[in-house]
Protein backbone atom coordinates (compact mmCIF):
# COMPACT_ATOMS: atom_id res chain seq x y z
CA UNK A 1 0.00 0.00 0.00
CA UNK A 2 1.51 3.31 -1.18
CA UNK A 3 2.45 5.56 2.03
CA UNK A 4 4.33 9.01 2.18
CA UNK A 5 7.92 9.41 2.93
CA UNK A 6 9.14 13.23 4.36
CA UNK A 7 11.83 15.14 2.46
CA UNK A 8 13.56 18.27 2.34
CA UNK A 9 15.24 20.00 -0.14
CA UNK A 10 18.71 22.45 1.07
CA UNK A 11 21.85 23.99 -0.16
CA UNK A 12 25.16 25.05 1.60
CA UNK A 13 26.80 27.36 -1.30
CA UNK A 14 24.65 25.46 -3.37
CA UNK A 15 25.78 22.44 -3.24
CA UNK A 16 21.82 20.85 -2.81
CA UNK A 17 20.98 17.82 -0.68
CA UNK A 18 17.58 15.55 -0.49
CA UNK A 19 17.20 15.45 2.94
CA UNK A 20 15.02 11.99 4.45
CA UNK A 21 14.47 12.55 7.98
CA UNK A 22 14.42 8.75 9.20
CA UNK A 23 15.32 8.71 13.09
CA UNK A 24 14.76 5.06 13.87
CA UNK A 25 16.75 4.28 10.36
CA UNK A 26 13.75 2.14 8.82
CA UNK A 27 13.14 3.57 5.34
CA UNK A 28 15.16 1.30 2.71
CA UNK A 29 17.20 3.50 0.94
CA UNK A 30 19.82 1.50 -2.24
CA UNK A 31 21.43 3.34 -4.18
CA UNK A 32 18.67 2.57 -6.68
CA UNK A 33 16.42 4.78 -4.96
CA UNK A 34 18.87 7.67 -3.71
CA UNK A 35 19.96 7.95 -7.78
CA UNK A 36 15.84 8.47 -8.34
CA UNK A 37 15.82 10.86 -6.05
CA UNK A 38 18.80 12.94 -6.50
CA UNK A 39 17.82 12.77 -10.96
CA UNK A 40 17.18 16.26 -11.50
CA UNK A 41 14.40 15.62 -14.21
CA UNK A 42 12.78 12.35 -12.84
CA UNK A 43 13.33 12.69 -9.11
CA UNK A 44 13.44 15.30 -6.90
CA UNK A 45 16.97 16.60 -7.90
CA UNK A 46 20.76 16.74 -5.63
CA UNK A 47 23.71 16.23 -5.35
CA UNK A 48 23.76 14.14 -2.70
CA UNK A 49 21.52 12.74 -0.16
CA UNK A 50 21.01 13.44 3.47
CA UNK A 51 19.48 10.16 5.68
CA UNK A 52 19.01 11.91 8.97
CA UNK A 53 18.47 9.09 11.28
CA UNK A 54 19.87 8.79 14.93
CA UNK A 55 23.48 6.74 15.68
CA UNK A 56 22.03 4.40 17.87
CA UNK A 57 19.70 3.44 15.02
CA UNK A 58 22.45 3.28 12.42
CA UNK A 59 24.80 -0.12 12.40
CA UNK A 60 27.95 1.92 11.13
CA UNK A 61 26.86 4.99 14.09
CA UNK A 62 26.30 2.57 16.83
CA UNK A 63 29.99 3.67 18.52
CA UNK A 64 29.30 7.10 18.08
CA UNK A 65 26.17 7.16 19.83
CA UNK A 66 27.72 8.19 23.30
CA UNK A 67 29.40 11.35 21.12
CA UNK A 68 26.50 12.51 19.02
CA UNK A 69 22.95 11.93 18.77
CA UNK A 70 22.42 11.95 15.56
CA UNK A 71 24.41 10.67 12.33
CA UNK A 72 24.76 12.04 9.10
CA UNK A 73 24.21 8.92 6.93
CA UNK A 74 25.32 10.72 3.39
CA UNK A 75 24.91 9.52 -0.10
CA UNK A 76 26.49 11.00 -3.40
CA UNK A 77 23.92 11.33 -6.36
CA UNK A 78 24.92 8.38 -7.69
CA UNK A 79 24.02 6.13 -4.71
CA UNK A 80 27.23 5.67 -3.32
CA UNK A 81 28.29 5.51 0.31
CA UNK A 82 30.92 7.80 0.74
CA UNK A 83 33.15 9.40 3.86
CA UNK A 84 32.16 12.94 4.51
CA UNK A 85 30.30 15.74 2.75
CA UNK A 86 31.49 18.64 4.35
CA UNK A 87 28.20 21.06 3.13
CA UNK A 88 26.24 18.36 3.86
CA UNK A 89 27.34 18.54 7.46
CA UNK A 90 26.20 21.85 7.86
CA UNK A 91 22.82 21.41 6.09
CA UNK A 92 22.34 18.26 8.34
CA UNK A 93 22.68 20.50 11.24
CA UNK A 94 20.34 23.52 9.95
CA UNK A 95 17.77 20.43 9.12
CA UNK A 96 18.37 19.75 12.95
CA UNK A 97 17.68 23.46 14.20
CA UNK A 98 14.82 23.88 11.47
CA UNK A 99 13.04 20.21 13.26
CA UNK A 100 13.34 21.81 16.56
CA UNK A 101 16.07 18.97 17.58
CA UNK A 102 19.14 21.33 18.45
CA UNK A 103 19.07 24.54 19.07
CA UNK A 104 21.50 27.29 17.94
CA UNK A 105 25.48 26.76 19.63
CA UNK A 106 27.71 23.61 19.71
CA UNK A 107 26.47 19.93 18.74
CA UNK A 108 28.28 16.98 17.35
CA UNK A 109 27.62 14.86 13.84
CA UNK A 110 28.47 11.18 13.46
CA UNK A 111 29.54 10.41 10.02
CA UNK A 112 31.66 8.01 8.53
CA UNK A 113 34.47 10.44 8.82
CA UNK A 114 34.37 10.62 12.56
CA UNK A 115 32.29 12.90 14.92
CA UNK A 116 32.43 16.40 13.67
CA UNK A 117 31.99 19.54 16.03
CA UNK A 118 29.25 21.99 14.46
CA UNK A 119 28.82 25.68 15.79
CA UNK A 120 25.16 27.18 14.46
CA UNK A 121 26.01 30.68 15.01
CA UNK A 122 22.77 33.00 16.11
CA UNK A 123 20.98 35.18 13.70
CA UNK A 124 21.48 38.82 14.14
CA UNK A 125 18.32 40.57 13.91
CA UNK A 126 19.27 42.82 11.17
CA UNK A 127 19.53 39.39 8.91
CA UNK A 128 23.15 40.52 7.93
CA UNK A 129 25.08 38.40 5.46
CA UNK A 130 26.75 36.04 7.55
CA UNK A 131 23.80 35.53 9.90
CA UNK A 132 23.36 31.99 11.35
CA UNK A 133 26.40 30.84 9.42
CA UNK A 134 27.76 27.41 10.15
CA UNK A 135 31.11 26.43 11.12
CA UNK A 136 32.44 22.58 11.23
CA UNK A 137 35.21 21.01 12.92
CA UNK A 138 35.80 19.17 9.79
CA UNK A 139 39.09 17.49 11.97
CA UNK A 140 42.97 17.24 9.99
CA UNK A 141 44.19 16.76 6.40
CA UNK A 142 46.19 14.28 5.37
CA UNK A 143 48.79 14.77 2.47
CA UNK A 144 50.24 11.06 1.37
CA UNK A 145 53.59 11.22 -0.72
CA UNK A 146 53.43 10.78 -4.36
CA UNK A 147 53.20 12.63 -7.28
CA UNK A 148 50.08 13.09 -9.16
CA UNK A 149 49.28 14.80 -12.42
CA UNK A 150 45.50 15.82 -13.71
CA UNK A 151 44.85 15.99 -17.40
CA UNK A 152 41.88 17.93 -19.28
CA UNK A 153 42.82 18.19 -23.22
CA UNK A 154 46.32 19.33 -23.84
CA UNK A 155 47.00 20.53 -20.59
CA UNK A 156 48.12 18.83 -17.51
CA UNK A 157 49.10 19.98 -14.18
CA UNK A 158 50.45 18.54 -11.05
CA UNK A 159 47.93 17.94 -8.32
CA UNK A 160 48.41 18.19 -4.57
CA UNK A 161 47.07 14.46 -3.10
CA UNK A 162 44.99 15.71 0.56
CA UNK A 163 42.93 13.19 2.48
CA UNK A 164 39.64 15.28 4.21
CA UNK A 165 38.34 11.90 5.21
CA UNK A 166 37.37 11.52 1.26
CA UNK A 167 40.30 11.77 -1.37
CA UNK A 168 40.91 15.03 -2.96
CA UNK A 169 43.21 15.83 -5.67
CA UNK A 170 44.35 19.62 -6.11
CA UNK A 171 45.31 21.08 -8.95
CA UNK A 172 46.37 25.19 -9.33
CA UNK A 173 45.72 26.42 -12.72
CA UNK A 174 46.24 30.34 -14.15
CA UNK A 175 42.74 30.20 -15.51
CA UNK A 176 39.75 27.71 -13.94
CA UNK A 177 38.24 28.21 -17.61
CA UNK A 178 40.98 25.82 -18.41
CA UNK A 179 39.58 22.76 -16.67
CA UNK A 180 36.96 22.72 -19.17
CA UNK A 181 33.88 20.22 -18.94
CA UNK A 182 33.95 18.68 -15.68
CA UNK A 183 30.92 16.68 -16.24
CA UNK A 184 33.52 13.25 -16.43
CA UNK A 185 36.59 12.99 -14.11
CA UNK A 186 39.58 14.33 -15.60
CA UNK A 187 42.03 11.47 -16.51
CA UNK A 188 44.82 11.20 -13.32
CA UNK A 189 48.12 9.28 -13.67
CA UNK A 190 49.10 7.18 -11.81
CA UNK A 191 46.01 5.65 -12.11
CA UNK A 192 47.00 4.05 -8.87
CA UNK A 193 46.68 6.64 -6.81
CA UNK A 194 43.31 6.53 -6.07
CA UNK A 195 41.89 3.31 -6.01
CA UNK A 196 38.34 4.04 -4.34
CA UNK A 197 38.12 7.08 -6.76
CA UNK A 198 38.72 10.83 -6.16
CA UNK A 199 37.11 14.53 -5.77
CA UNK A 200 39.55 16.79 -8.11
CA UNK A 201 39.67 20.87 -7.50
CA UNK A 202 41.14 23.21 -10.20
CA UNK A 203 42.45 26.51 -7.70
CA UNK A 204 43.13 29.38 -9.26
CA UNK A 205 44.77 32.38 -7.13
CA UNK A 206 42.42 35.46 -6.72
CA UNK A 207 44.40 37.48 -4.44
CA UNK A 208 46.61 36.78 -0.81
CA UNK A 209 44.60 34.26 1.22
CA UNK A 210 41.98 34.42 -1.68
CA UNK A 211 41.56 31.47 -3.84
CA UNK A 212 38.63 30.22 -6.65
CA UNK A 213 37.97 26.55 -7.23
CA UNK A 214 35.50 24.69 -9.49
CA UNK A 215 35.28 20.95 -8.79
CA UNK A 216 34.11 17.20 -10.54
CA UNK A 217 33.08 15.21 -7.49
CA UNK A 218 33.11 11.43 -7.45
CA UNK A 219 29.90 10.35 -7.85
CA UNK A 220 28.46 13.09 -8.49
CA UNK A 221 30.27 15.38 -11.40
CA UNK A 222 30.74 19.00 -11.85
CA UNK A 223 28.76 20.83 -8.51
CA UNK A 224 29.15 24.01 -7.50
CA UNK A 225 30.55 23.53 -4.08
CA UNK A 226 32.68 21.14 -2.08
CA UNK A 227 33.20 21.46 1.56
CA UNK A 228 35.63 18.90 1.84
CA UNK A 229 37.46 20.09 -1.26
CA UNK A 230 37.22 23.57 -0.19
CA UNK A 231 39.30 22.76 3.08
CA UNK A 232 41.59 20.74 0.49
CA UNK A 233 42.14 23.33 -1.27
CA UNK A 234 43.14 25.91 1.63
CA UNK A 235 45.51 23.13 2.45
CA UNK A 236 47.46 22.72 -0.32
CA UNK A 237 47.56 26.39 -0.94
CA UNK A 238 48.77 26.99 2.49
CA UNK A 239 51.60 24.25 1.47
CA UNK A 240 52.10 25.85 -2.31
CA UNK A 241 52.63 29.49 -0.50
CA UNK A 242 55.14 27.92 2.38
CA UNK A 243 52.52 28.21 5.40
CA UNK A 244 52.57 25.57 7.67
CA UNK A 245 50.39 26.48 10.81
CA UNK A 246 52.10 23.24 12.64
CA UNK A 247 55.75 24.44 12.23
CA UNK A 248 54.59 28.18 12.30
CA UNK A 249 52.07 28.33 15.26
CA UNK A 250 50.09 30.77 13.11
CA UNK A 251 46.70 29.69 12.24
CA UNK A 252 46.30 29.91 8.36
CA UNK A 253 43.15 31.65 6.91
CA UNK A 254 41.77 31.18 3.12
CA UNK A 255 38.87 32.50 1.72
CA UNK A 256 37.96 30.26 -0.92
CA UNK A 257 35.37 30.94 -3.58
CA UNK A 258 33.20 28.46 -4.85
CA UNK A 259 30.45 28.73 -7.93
CA UNK A 260 27.78 29.02 -5.32
CA UNK A 261 29.25 31.25 -3.10
CA UNK A 262 32.03 31.63 -0.56
CA UNK A 263 33.50 29.32 2.01
CA UNK A 264 35.66 29.92 4.77
CA UNK A 265 38.69 27.82 5.59
CA UNK A 266 41.40 27.98 8.83
CA UNK A 267 43.62 25.28 9.55
CA UNK A 268 44.87 25.99 13.11
CA UNK A 269 48.40 24.89 14.58
CA UNK A 270 46.99 21.75 15.82
CA UNK A 271 46.28 20.76 12.19
CA UNK A 272 42.20 21.14 12.89
CA UNK A 273 40.60 22.38 10.35
CA UNK A 274 37.89 24.98 10.06
CA UNK A 275 34.98 25.26 7.54
CA UNK A 276 32.53 28.13 8.00
CA UNK A 277 29.69 28.83 5.45
CA UNK A 278 25.72 29.18 4.78
CA UNK A 279 23.36 25.97 4.88
CA UNK A 280 19.60 26.57 3.36
CA UNK A 281 16.19 24.72 3.87
CA UNK A 282 14.35 25.84 0.99
CA UNK A 283 11.88 23.30 1.22
CA UNK A 284 9.58 20.29 2.36
CA UNK A 285 7.15 17.80 0.68
CA UNK A 286 6.35 14.22 0.70
CA UNK A 287 7.56 11.13 -1.78
CA UNK A 288 5.07 8.66 -2.78
CA UNK A 289 6.15 5.29 -1.65
CA UNK A 290 4.76 3.28 -4.92
CA UNK A 291 7.20 5.92 -7.12
CA UNK A 292 9.99 5.04 -5.02
CA UNK A 293 9.33 1.37 -5.69
CA UNK A 294 8.80 1.54 -9.22
CA UNK A 295 11.94 4.07 -9.89
CA UNK A 296 14.07 1.47 -8.16
CA UNK A 297 12.63 -1.84 -9.73
N1 LIG B 1 30.01 17.76 -1.60
C1 LIG B 1 30.74 17.21 -0.56
C2 LIG B 1 31.58 16.00 -0.83
C3 LIG B 1 30.70 14.79 -1.10
C4 LIG B 1 31.47 13.51 -1.22
C5 LIG B 1 32.30 13.41 -2.45
N2 LIG B 1 31.54 13.48 -3.68
C6 LIG B 1 33.10 12.10 -2.41
O1 LIG B 1 32.73 11.14 -3.09
O2 LIG B 1 34.08 12.03 -1.66
C7 LIG B 1 31.40 18.22 0.36
O3 LIG B 1 30.80 19.30 0.49
O4 LIG B 1 32.39 17.92 0.99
Amino acid sequence: MSSRIAFLKGHGTENDFVIVPDPDNVIDLPAAAVAALCDRRAGIGGDGLLHVVRSAAHPEARAMAAEAEWFMDYRNGDGSTVEMCGNGVRVFARYLQHAGLVTEGDLAVATRGGVKTVHIAKATADGGPAAGEITVGMGRAVLPDGDVTVTVGERTWPARNVNMGNPHAVAFVEDLAHAGDLYTRPPFHPASAYPHGVNVEFVADRGPGHVAMRVHERGVGETRSCGTGACAVAVAAARRDGADPAVTGTPATYTVDVLGGRLLITERPDGEIEMTGPAVIVAEGEIDSDWLENAVR
